[in-house]
């Protein structure tokens, strides 16, 4: 193995933190336009997604082609245990920081919905053949996709695609059914 799980998501996060600003612009619209032609997309009702950081795959395009298709859109909230409850979308004013800087909708269990057609898993690398992912290292979305039953997806930018033996693999890490991405 190249890295530990904790180097290279240090050395992914520095390196997305480099990318230049333009080509992470025209990478990111490539992938929004990816996605949206997607045949599991254009049937999903209900999609989940991130409200992305800084340095993560800017998803705002992502909720505003969903919005428009009529699309309900729910987004992740962190709970004790490590647990995620995913609630809906409404605008950037209804959700508040959580003490990681994750913005986040606020928690009301009448309004949880962990079932979307279709969820698009954040994280910082992954492989092409195998579709693993990198993720924060939180251990949420490898707990929640255990038992999660509809279409998952990443959207990974040039230089999130990393080979094979980059990280080492876990038992629980959960393999991805779809990688969007702008590596050629
Ligand atoms: N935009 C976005 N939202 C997301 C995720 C993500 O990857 N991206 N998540 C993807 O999972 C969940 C939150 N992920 C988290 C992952 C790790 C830690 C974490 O490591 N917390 C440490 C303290 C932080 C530190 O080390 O300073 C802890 O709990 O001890 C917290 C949240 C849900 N929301
Ligand atoms: N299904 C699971 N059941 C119990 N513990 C788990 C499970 N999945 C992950 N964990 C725990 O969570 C920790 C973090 O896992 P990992 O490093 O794979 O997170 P990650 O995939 O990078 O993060 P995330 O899923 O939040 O994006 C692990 O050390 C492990 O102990």
């Amino acid at each position: 193995m190249t890295y530990t799980k904790r180097d290279a998501r240090q050395r992914q996060i520095a390196t997305l933190r480099v990318m230049p600003l333009a080509q992470r612009i025209a990478e990111t619209k490539t992938l929004w336009q990816q996605l949206t032609t997607l045949p599991v997309w254009r049937s999903a009702r209900t999609i989940a997604t991130t409200i992305s950081g800084d340095f993560e795959v800017d998803t705002s395009g992502v909720i505003a082609a969903a919005q428009q298709a009529g699309k309900s859109v729910l987004v992740p909230r962190t709970l004790p245990h490590r647990q995620l409850a995913f609630l809906p979308f409404t605008t950037m004013n209804a959700l508040v920081r959580s003490k990681f800087g994750i913005l986040e909708p606020p928690y009301d269990p009448a309004l949880v919905n962990n079932q979307p057609d279709l969820m698009i898993v954040p994280g910082l690398a992954y492989t092409q053949q195998s579709r693993s992912r990198l993720g924060f290292g939180g251990g949420y979305y490898d707990r929640f996709l255990t038992h999660f039953v509809g279409t998952t997806v990443a959207l990974a930018l040039s230089v999130q695609i990393r080979p094979e033996d980059d990280w080492p693999r876990d038992t629980f890490d959960v393999p991805l059914q779809h990688i969007i991405t702008t590596k050629h």
